[in-house]
């Protein structure tokens, strides 16, 4: 008596989940057409409060002098022959390059390896509290 009781709760409370993920589901599919979840970058809004260049994902490039910062910018995000990154010049003060040829405009910013990157005449603040992504080398 008491186990019939039970399988038929456990019957009902079966029927009420399936409803409410019918529910969400639906709810789901809702925010899908509306598209408004699935967006890359940022919002044209910001951009055009603040100005295109100000907030734009920056990469900021640290290391050894010699370890092949400049290489690596311009090879991946230049499409430089490597070969040609024998003739690179030394970086000598901090070098901001926006990137627009990819999926997403973004900014790389390569600090000289001969200095310390927190040398305050780099001004290393402002370039660290834009970091969406630091490559040391
Ligand atoms: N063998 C080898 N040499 C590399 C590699 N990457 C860069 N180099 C060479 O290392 C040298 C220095 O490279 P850069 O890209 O100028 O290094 P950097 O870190 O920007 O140097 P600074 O601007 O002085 O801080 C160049 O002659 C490059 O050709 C690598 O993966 N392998």
């Amino acid at each position: 008596m008491a186990a019939s009781h039970g399988a038929g709760m456990m019957g009902a409370a079966a029927t009420s989940d399936y409803g409410s993920s019918n529910t969400s589901l639906d709810r789901a599919g809702d925010e899908q057409e509306d598209g408004s979840n699935f967006e890359y970058g940022l919002d044209d809004v910001d951009e055009d409060a603040s100005g295109p260049g100000d907030m734009k994902p920056t990469i900021v490039l640290m290391g050894q002098k010699r370890s092949g910062k400049t290489s690596i910018r311009k090879v991946v995000f230049q499409k430089m022959s490597p070969n040609e990154t024998l003739f690179v010049e030394s970086t000598a003060r901090v070098t901001s390059e926006s990137v627009t040829s990819s999926f997403i405009n973004f900014e790389t910013i390569e600090f000289p390896g001969q200095m310390s990157p927190f040398d305050a005449a780099l001004d290393p603040v402002s370039p660290c509290a834009r970091c969406g992504a630091l490559l040391f080398v």
